[in-house]
């Protein structure tokens, strides 16, 4: 039978220098920060000012977007389902070799639906941490404010139905049942980047990832 199409007879490869090697060079613990929500919540824009508040504090992270990838690694997907759940697979794989890594990585996809979101989870634990190295914020920014910033137009676009299957618009958004770190408005303002960042960097310190003992 042939197997040129499937990877069987493959093995695992050890290396000397493991992840805890990494992380004690690092000073920090490799994980996952995964942002959800609509396209417009502001995943790019708390991506970005948490990645310049790590750089600050001489942590290495790196940040995944949805939309770059989408140039490069993923260019060979649309927007349907299954597209969009090999999407998030694969930038979860990539999350978990960048964890592996010793970095903080900030995946920033829509991410629209539960199954595939909680398959990456599972995919990220690993049962000899107790600590989990995926953490979800989510970003909890109403459909109306999304579409009133449209900072790219295509909810516009989705509208006059010059995109199909936009999210939040004829496509399904699924808000997690559980995550980590929710953010939303406070009396009707969103909270400013730096703040937002500030809130995952303490949960971070908090929880431990920001150092190794
Ligand atoms: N149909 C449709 N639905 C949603 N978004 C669309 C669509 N077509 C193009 N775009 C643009 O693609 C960006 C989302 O890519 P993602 O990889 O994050 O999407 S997904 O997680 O696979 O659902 C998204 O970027 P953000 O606005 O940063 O979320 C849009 O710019
Ligand atoms: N906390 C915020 N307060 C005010 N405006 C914001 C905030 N976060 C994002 N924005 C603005 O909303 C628009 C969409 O943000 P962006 O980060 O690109 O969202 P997404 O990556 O989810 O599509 C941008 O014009 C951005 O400047």
């Amino acid at each position: 039978m042939s197997t040129l199409n499937n990877s069987t007879n493959v093995f695992w490869q050890e290396c000397q220098v493991g992840k805890v090697d990494r992380q004690k060079l690092l000073n920090q613990k490799g994980c996952v920060v995964w942002i959800t929500g609509l396209s417009g919540s502001g995943k790019s824009t708390l991506a970005c000012a948490l990645s310049r508040e790590l750089h600050c504090r001489g942590k290495l992270s790196y940040v995944l977007d949805g939309d770059n990838l989408r140039h490069g690694l993923n260019k060979d997907l649309g927007f349907k389902a299954e597209d969009r759940a090999e999407n998030i697979r694969r930038v979860g794989e990539v999350a978990k070799l960048f964890a592996d890594a010793g970095l903080i990585c900030i995946a920033s996809l829509i991410s629209p639906y539960r199954k595939e979101r909680d398959a990456c989870r599972a995919m990220l634990s690993d049962a000899n941490f107790i600590e989990a190295r995926l953490h979800m914020v989510f970003m909890n920014t109403p459909l109306e404010l999304c579409e009133s910033r449209d900072a790219k137009g295509l909810y516009k676009l989705a509208r006059a139905g010059k995109i199909k299957g936009f999210t939040g618009i004829d496509d399904p958004y699924e808000p997690p049942e559980k995550c980590e770190i929710e953010i939303e408005q406070e009396n009707g303002v969103c909270p400013m980047p730096a703040a937002m960042a500030g809130q995952v960097v303490s949960y971070l310190e908090v929880k431990g990832f920001l150092q190794v003992q």
